[in-house]
Formats: C-alpha cells, sequence, structure tokens
C-alpha cells in the first residue's frame, strides 16, 4: 500500500510565472499537497481569479507572506520571487525545519562577495547561504540528496551547463574558448509589465542584451571554473527572441585533441548523462529545437565537430519555465525526499 501522508508544500510568488508552473505541477505530484500560496499585490486573492484555467483544480488564496506561518504549515517551500527576497525570509524557514527550494539567484553563489557585485544587495546571512547547494541535479545530485537549501539555477544557465559540462569535465575543450549564445522567449522575464516584452517591441524582432554584463555569467562561469579545477571565464550572450517559452544555448569551443569526431563525443555525452532521465542526447545527427521541450522537463542536447576550425558546437534546448525553473525545483526537491527523480514531471512536450 502506497503512502497516504502527503507532504504540506507552499508555494511563495505563486502569482508569477515560476510559481503557476509549480501550482500547476505540484497540484498533480502524487506525494505532496499544496496548502499554501503566497504574494505580494496578488495576496487577498483567490488564486483562481489570477489563473482562471486552473480555478476549477486549485482552491486556495493567495495569502501574505509570513515565514513563521509558512513554517508552521509546511515541510517544503519553493521560493519563486524577484531576486534579493528569498535571502530575507530562508533562514527562519530553515529555522522551521523547513527544506527550501529557492528559484532565484539569492542561492546560487558559494562566494556572496559574487552576489553582491552582480546583484547589487549587501547580504547578512552568509552562515545561511554556505550551506546551500547549486540544484542542478545532473552534476549534484548527491549533495542535494543531503540538503536543506537548494540555489535552483538560473535558465540560462542550466542550458549552457549542461551543453558544456562533459566536454569541461573530461577536460576536452580549452575552457577560455567557450562562447554560449543563447536565446530565450518573453517569459524569461516574467509576469511583468516591461516595455521590450511588449507584443510590438518583441514580435517580428531579435536582438542581444546583457552583452558583456549579463548576471548569468558569474553564475555559469562558478560551476565551470568547478568542473575545470581552475578559474574559468566564458563568453555569454542572451537574446530575446519572439516566441513564449524556451531557449536555446549554442555553445562553441576549441576541442584539445582536433582528431576528436562528432561519434567520440556522442559516446561521451551519453556516458557522462546515462543516469540523468531528463536529458536526451540527440545520437543520429538531428539538432534540437525548443519546441521539442516545450511543456516538458527535458533538455534536449545535440552537437557537431567542424574539421576546418577545430570546434565543437553543442546545442542545448529547454523550456526555461520547466527545467529552467519549476520543474528542476520539482526535480531537486525529488531527490531531497528520497523520491524518484521523475516523479510528477512531464516526460513528454506539447509539441507541435
Ligand atoms: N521566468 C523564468 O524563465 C525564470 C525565472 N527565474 C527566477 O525565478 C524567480 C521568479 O521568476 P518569475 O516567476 O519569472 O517572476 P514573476 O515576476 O512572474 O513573479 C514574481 C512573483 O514574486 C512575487 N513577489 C514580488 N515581490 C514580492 C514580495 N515583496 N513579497 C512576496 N511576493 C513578492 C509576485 O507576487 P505578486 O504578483 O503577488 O506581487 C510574483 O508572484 C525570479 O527570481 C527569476 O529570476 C529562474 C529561472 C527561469
Ligand atoms: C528573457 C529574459 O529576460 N530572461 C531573464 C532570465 C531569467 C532568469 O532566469 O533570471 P534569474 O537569474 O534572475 O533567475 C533575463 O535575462 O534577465
Amino acid at each position: 500500500m502506497g503512502n497516504l501522508r502527503r507532504v504540506p508544500v507552499g508555494i511563495v510568488g505563486a502569482s508569477g510565472y515560476g510559481g503557476v508552473q509549480l501550482v500547476r505541477l505540484l497540484m498533480d505530484h502524487p506525494e505532496v499537497e499544496v496548502v499554501y500560496l503566497g504574494g505580494e499585490s496578488s495576496a487577498g486573492k483567490p488564486f483562481g481569479e489570477l489563473y482562471p484555467h486552473l480555478a476549477h483544480a486549485v482552491n486556495l488564496p493567495v495569502e501574505e507572506v509570513d515565514p513563521e506561518i509558512i513554517g508552521d504549515r509546511t515541510e517544503v517551500v519553493f521560493l519563486s520571487l524577484p531576486n534579493g527576497l528569498a535571502c530575507e525570509m530562508t533562514p527562519k524557514l530553515l529555522e522551521k525545519k523547513c527544506k527550501v527550494l529557492d528559484l532565484s539567484a539569492d542561492y546560487r553563489f558559494s562566494d556572496l562577495t559574487t552576489y553582491t557585485t552582480w546583484y547589487g544587495k549587501q547580504r547578512n546571512d552568509n552562515a545561511t547561504a554556505a550551506t546551500a547547494v547549486y540544484g542542478l541535479p545532473e552534476l549534484y545530485r548527491s549533495r542535494i540528496a543531503e540538503a536543506q537549501l537548494i540555489g535552483c539555477p538560473g535558465c540560462y544557465p542550466t542550458a549552457s551547463l549542461l551543453a558544456l559540462s562533459p566536454l569541461l569535465k573530461q577536460g576536452l575543450i580549452v575552457p577560455e574558448t567557450a562562447i554560449v549564445d543563447a536565446k530565450s522567449g518573453t517569459s524569461g522575464g516574467g509576469r511583468q509589465a516591461k516595455i521590450n516584452f511588449l507584443l510590438a517591441e518583441a514580435d517580428n524582432s531579435l536582438g542581444a542584451y546583457g552583452v558583456v554584463r549579463h548576471r548569468h555569467t558569474p553564475e555559469i562561469e562558478q560551476i565551470c571554473s568547478d568542473l575545470a579545477g581552475h578559474e574559468v571565464m566564458i563568453q555569454f550572450t542572451p537574446h530575446l527572441i519572439p516566441m513564449v517559452r524556451g531557449i536555446l544555448a549554442t555553445v562553441y569551443a576549441t576541442l584539445r585533441d582536433p582528431g576528436l569526431v562528432r561519434d567520440d563525443l556522442i559516446t561521451i555525452f551519453r556516458a557522462f548523462y546515462r543516469n540523468s532521465p531528463w536529458v536526451r542526447i540527440c545520437e543520429t545527427g538531428e539538432y534540437p529545437q525548443t519546441k521539442w521541450a516545450c511543456g516538458s522537463n527535458l533538455c534536449y542536447i545535440g552537437l557537431e565537430v567542424d574539421p576546418r576550425t577545430g570546434r565543437v558546437i553543442v546545442m542545448s534546448a529547454i523550456d526555461n519555465l520547466i527545467k529552467g525553473q519549476a520543474g528542476q525545483a520539482i526535480q531537486c526537491m525529488n531527490i531531497m525526499m528520497g523520491w524518484d527523480e521523475t516523479l510528477g514531471l512531464p516526460k513528454l512536450g506539447f509539441y507541435p
């Protein structure tokens, strides 16, 4: 007989794009019960008023955020808030013995000086931050299993790091030659009114932003440095593309051994991800499309070697709201709770 007791979970920031994905997925998760939804401007409203398509399934109000009350009512808390808020409430939630999964950048950095430099917020929770584990299960599964606090990765870092990790871990590329050219749909910017996300601005147009200064650069570099065993700098350029969901990261790097061919690297990638149910390697020469990943927690990876330049080109496609955000956080929760990593997560995309 299965376990009848469901684990009570809370979602802070439930009214945002990450929050609504968490609600949608966790309502169907067999081991949890969503008992608390929190927000700021949405507090006091029924959730179904904010997202009428879920009104028939979610009969909960959005409540004000009080860590004391959340800690009393839940055992697992997802924080899907703008950067700089999670670090204010996490110490209290941990004190209350909750497991905390933060979807913002607050607990992604092992060195808080880097966080302060790039995010501009002074912090006084160093001791708490030191206990956080970076929530990329394909790299840090065993540490996630032991953790009480997870700093879930950003969407661009997820796509970029899954493309780069096998190459860096095996020492196959010159790390400093790595260039990440990435494109994101507009939902990456959240459910806020911003001029560049207006249909008239974003539609029928493609452009880079944050060139040489996007805050995901130090996040990607931190993990690349960990994999390479020394400090690594990466060139990262994000682009906004007129679609709602999805990220495609195209990564270029110079191979140390120019004799390597595509089949060698496919074998290496397959071996690296052999225990990772959410990574699919495109083995027969096809290149991943964001649409394949849409709605699922999968990351599709394809690659090619250019014998003329000696470079490897890796393409990595995810849904920014699922593997890039809410889905990955649930994957981490599954690991922390000792459940199957795939539990409650969508395996099949929406395509077309
Ligand atoms: N969108 C994406 O693709 C990804 C986003 N992330 C990160 O995840 C986090 C959430 O992003 P996203 O869902 O896009 O953001 P949204 O802007 O869509 O949602 C933000 C949420 O935060 C709530 N909120 C804002 N201020 C407060 C406050 N002072 N107290 C309580 N709640 C507050 C809002 O509540 P209300 O509406 O009630 O005001 C809303 O529910 C961010 O840190 C983002 O950087 C990470 C990976 C991918
Ligand atoms: C299209 C778009 O605007 N994308 C966002 C990335 C969202 C994200 O993951 O940001 P966090 O690191 O704060 O979690 C951006 O570039 O800022």
